[in-house]
Parts: C-alpha cells; structure tokens; sequence
C-alpha cells in the first residue's frame, strides 16, 4: 500500500524565519493522525499546506500520490478541510453554502442536497436548513463546517480544532465518526490541543516542537519511551521550555 500523505524535508519561513524545518512523514492511508504541539508548533502551517493554502515551501508534499504544488485541483479533491474558524458567508442559509460548497466540488446536487439533510439532521439542524446562518450560535456554524468539510466525501480529512464550541453530545457524535471514517479506510490528519480527545481517537501521534518532530508514534509507544504517563505529561515533558508551574505563578504574580 501507498502512503497517503507524504511530507519530504518540508521547511516553511516567514520573512526568513523558519517555521517548519525538515518535517518528514508518511500518513497510510485509514491512519488516524493526531498531530499536536504547543502554540505556534507550526500545525497549522503544515495544514495550510496539506491544503494546498501556502506554496511557499521547499521540500516535497504528495496528497493521495499528487505533487501538491505541480497538481493542486486533483490534491484538494481528496481533501476535506475543517478548520476551527472560517469565514461561513453569514447571509447564507447552511442549505445555500452547502450547496455553494458542492458545486465547488461539482458534486451532483441531489446527492448534496440528500447528504447535507442527512448530516445535518444527525447534528440536530435539519429545522435550521433555511435559516441565516448570522443568526446560529458557534457551535451551530461548527456543525455546518463539519458538513461541509466532508460533504464531497474525501478520502482525506483534515481537522484544525474541529470540537471548538460542541456540546459534549456532538463531541460524542465526532469522537465516534473519526472512528467509523476511519474504518472505511479514511485518512484523518487531526490538529488539535485537547490532549485526552487525541489519546483516545488517535492510532498515530506526531508531537512537533519549534517546527521539528519530536515524538511520532501510537499512545502506547509514547508511554513506553516516556515512562507510562498521560498525553498531556508527555506532551509537557517533550514541549516546556520551563517549568508550568513557574508559569502559573508569574500569571499571578502580574496581580500582586
Ligand atoms: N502569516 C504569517 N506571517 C508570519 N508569521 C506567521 C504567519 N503564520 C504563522 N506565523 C508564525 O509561524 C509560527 C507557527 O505558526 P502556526 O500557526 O503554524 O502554529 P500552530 O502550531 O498552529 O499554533 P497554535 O497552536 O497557536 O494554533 C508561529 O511562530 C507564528 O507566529
């Protein structure tokens, strides 16, 4: 089998200051990525690139087999994105953008228009169909980006924070559908800072720091190398610069 995603000596700078610098992966295709590290890791700049956003890398990235940059169109047809904040067009009803967003695809509108009441309805939206989406609270817009990210059925999904601003009956709901997608032989790159969702939904974590890789395996490979603790251990041992505590208490000293 061929990998799916193919990251090759991927560095990335903004005004000369490198951001990535020499990230190296291979994604099989039905793995389900947890891609984590502490702010300004540069995660979501390996996303925007996954997505073909930025092309002012070096190095080489493959989607399903397609050099991002020499084929663009045929990469982001594999991909859906969710990211955790974007622009919905507001005036629109999720019926309208939904169906905006298919045609983008060219996707036949009857199969959108079957799919998007199906998801919608599974997210408890399908009285909201016509609605203006400037009147939903955030989680409401989350769900119509969920729909949308996966309404064209991508092999790949790229999920940026996808559970911001979910009740914990949709947390439920994604939890399990990262599981089911992935079973069908789906690809999930999932970004995310909320350490025990990545423990349990993950079969492959990749920890970067400072735009290097710094631990790439499963939860129980890393408790192994790391001496049996929790994620959010691990990840503080691997990532902190200096100690949390001594953090936490220079916060409050700012009151003092
Ligand atoms: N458009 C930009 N111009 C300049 N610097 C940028 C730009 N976007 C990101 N950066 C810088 O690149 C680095 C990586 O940012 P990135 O957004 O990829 O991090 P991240 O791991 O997603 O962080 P977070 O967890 O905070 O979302 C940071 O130092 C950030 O300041």
């Amino acid at each position: 089998m061929e990998p799916i995603i193919v990251l090759k000596n991927l560095w990335k700078s903004y005004s000369g200051t490198p951001v990535l610098k020499g990230i190296n992966l291979s994604v099989m295709p039905g793995q389900v990525i947890g891609y984590i590290g502490p702010n300004g890791a540069g995660k979501s700049t390996t996303v925007k690139i996954l997505c073909g956003l930025l092309s002012d890398f070096e190095g080489e990235v493959l989607v399903a087999g397609k050099d991002i940059r020499k084929e663009p169109l045929a990469a982001k047809q594999k991909v859906g994105f969710i990211p955790e904040l974007a622009e919905l067009y507001e005036t629109l009803t999720p019926h309208e953008f939904l169906h905006f967003m298919a045609a983008l695809y060219g996707m036949d509108a009857q199969v959108a228009e079957d799919r998007m009441a199906k998801m919608l309805g599974a997210f408890g939206l399908a009285g909201n169909l016509h609605q203006r989406m400037d009147t939903f609270s955030k989680g409401m817009r989350q769900k119509v980006l969920i729909t949308s990210g996966l309404l064209h059925n991508p092999d790949i999904i790229i999920m940026d924070e996808p559970l911001s601003g979910l009740d914990a009956n949709s947390v439920i709901i994604i939890k399990e559908l990262i599981g089911k997608l992935a079973a069908e032989g789906k690809t999930i790159f999932y970004c995310s800072h909320m350490m025990d969702v990545v423990e349990k939904v993950s079969d492959r974590i990749i920890l970067i720091n400072q735009g290097e890789v710094v631990a790439d395996g499963s939860f129980e490979e890393l408790k192994s190398q790391q001496g049996n603790q929790s994620l959010e251990r691990i990840f503080a041992q691997l990532t902190a610069s200096d100690s949390i505590n001594q953090a936490a208490s220079d916060l409050l000293s700012a009151f003092q």
